[in-house]
């Protein structure tokens, strides 16, 4: 009996061991002490070459010719998600294609009322250019719209009947093309239904005075420190809390706390954090160094290096390429479309930007000011034209003159107005009556926020967005708004703003970008 319970006494005093140890075991690993010893000397990622918050792109602008994308990869399932927290939910919906978007009937209905006798200019007018099957019943589209109608007093020859794939649009008055204009080979086995344009209305406007543009290789040096708010919002605060000392419970909520002020999104934020927490534990990490390399990893994988973040502006099948840029009013579309220029003339390409905002004069001025400055013609449509028919020439005159690419610059107006987002569809329509649109750049004001998000789903909802520009990040603590734009679209940010200056626009590359918001 006495042995019996000496022997239950053991086994009762041994399980108690191993259950404090166990505990304390299990303490130790979700408390973790880490030392600085390490983080004195710290691993090339750990502490780039370049200190103080500098945004350096390493490479210079990757631009490519389009070739067959691959399926972007959306990460909501409901169509319309929230906005805050609601916003982050995955989604894999159906996104409204182009295809949906009813072309108004006025652009189609009676070439006869609209064609002035001085348009069909006869060096103008290729013999295809009348063909009777323009007026093919599926012309007749319903749904008129507010778009359809060029008042009086901006235009003063009328619209044109076209018919893209095959057929020569009436150039420009300012600097009508000496040859007609090629047909669109490429096009030709679509045959889309013909489309009646604007297109006297716009002008030309031929640069004469050409400013020098440095090279884009390392010309990004100056973009050093535009970053700086961000950074001590983020990466500061951060590294602060990941340095030597204890790492528990209070500490992770405080860095969760961070990330989620510098707008990375709830999401990503716990992705970040659970990740972190995780690899700590499995790579037995104990040094504020480690945890800080192990930090840089985690970030960079949220912002997906993998996604292809080339600028689809290089010419192919013969053709210029065609780059829409799209965003609501004042994010830095007609900026951001006069520093791509640049770049793109830097690099040695012939660019013809066209002025499809037509809402406001001032924008066509601007974007004619950047088109002098660089060496760009540009297309321009008098206030009030029909956007589409502005972009329609814009991609014509490019391509009679041989560009390589064509910029448009579409009119920023308020996505809640279903109407005029409807008009951006049929931009696109209409230029890719004569040509596939290759890069649909949707430009995105950092400084606003969940206002950001909100607008780039309504804007992926009416055009297939390529590719992001987040503008005015010099302005902004909030650096992680590039986490949550991603993640909400499935499109890369391809390239970034970070001031008001000529040549402050760079590539985006999620190396480059993390090790600068954190060192
Ligand atoms: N700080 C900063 N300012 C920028 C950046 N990009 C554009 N801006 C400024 O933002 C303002 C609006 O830029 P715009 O290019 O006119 O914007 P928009 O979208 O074309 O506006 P609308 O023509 O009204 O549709 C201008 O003052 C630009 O200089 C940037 O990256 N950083």
């Amino acid at each position: 009996m006495s042995t019996t319970l000496i022997w239950v006494l053991v086994i009762a005093l041994v399980v108690l061991a191993a259950a404090l140890i166990t505990g304390v075991a299990l303490v130790r690993r979700r408390r973790i002490r880490l030392s600085d010893a390490e983080a004195e000397k710290p691993t090339e990622q750990l502490r780039p070459a370049q200190r103080g918050g500098g945004y350096q792109a390493g490479g210079g602008f990757n631009l490519s010719a389009t070739t067959a994308a691959p399926p972007v990869e959306r990460t909501e399932v409901d169509g319309q998600p929230g906005v805050g927290d609601d916003a982050s939910v995955p989604r894999d919906s159906h996104r409204q294609g182009i295809v949906d978007v009813t072309l108004p009937a006025g652009d189609v209905a009676a070439p006869t009322e609209q064609a002035a006798p001085e348009q069909a200019a006869p060096e103008q007018a290729a013999p295809e250019q009348a063909a009777p099957e323009q007026a093919a019943p599926e012309q007749a589209a319903p749904a008129p719209a507010e778009t359809e109608q060029q008042t009086p007093g901006t235009t003063d020859t009328g619209a044109t009947t076209t018919e893209p794939p095959t057929t020569p649009v009436p150039v420009q008055p300012a600097e009508p093309p000496t040859t007609p204009v090629p047909a669109q080979p490429q096009a030709a086995p679509q045959a889309p239904p013909a489309v009646t344009t604007d297109a006297a209305s716009t002008e030309t406007v031929v640069p004469t005075e050409v400013e020098e543009i440095a090279p884009t290789e390392g010309r990004l040096e100056r973009l050093r420190g535009r970053l700086s708010r961000s950074r001590s919002a983020f990466g500061q605060g951060l590294l602060g809390l990941l340095g030597a000392g204890d790492l528990d419970e209070d500490s992770w909520t405080d860095v969760e706390d961070t990330l989620l002020l510098a707008d990375l999104g709830a999401l990503t934020t716990s992705e970040v954090v659970g990740k972190l927490r995780e690899r700590i534990a499995s790579r037995g990490v104990r040094t504020a160094g480690q945890v800080r390399e192990l930090l840089t990893e985690v970030l960079v994988e949220a912002l997906h290096p993998e996604m292809e973040r080339s600028v689809r502006a290089l010419p192919h099948s013969g053709r210029p390429a065609v780059v829409l840029v799209v965003g609501v009013n004042g994010t830095g579309k007609t900026t951001t479309t006069g520093k791509l220029a640049r770049v793109l003339v830097a690099d040695g390409r012939h660019v013809l930007l066209g002025a499809a905002d037509t809402f406001r004069a001032a924008a066509a001025e601007q974007l004619v000011t950047w088109g002098t400055r660089v060496g760009a013609e540009v297309v321009r449509g008098r206030e009030g034209a029909d956007p589409a028919s502005v972009a329609f020439d814009a991609v014509k005159q490019g391509t009679t003159l041989g560009a390589d690419a064509v910029l448009v610059d579409t009119a920023g107006r308020l996505h809640t107005k279903a109407g005029l987002m409807d008009e951006l569809g049929k931009v696109k329509r209409v230029v890719e009556k004569q040509a596939e649109v290759d890069e649909v750049l949707l430009v995105l004001d950092a400084t606003t926020g969940q206002n950001g998000l909100t607008q780039a789903r309504v804007f992926s909802e009416v055009v297939d967005v390529t590719g992001i520009v987040l503008t005015k990040l010099d302005g902004t603590a909030k650096g992680g708004i590039v986490f949550q734009v991603q993640r909400e679209l499935g499109v890369p940010v391809k390239l970034v703003g970070l001031g008001e200056g000529p040549d402050d626009l760079a590539p985006f590359e999620p190396a480059a970008f993390v090790n600068a918001l954190l060192y």
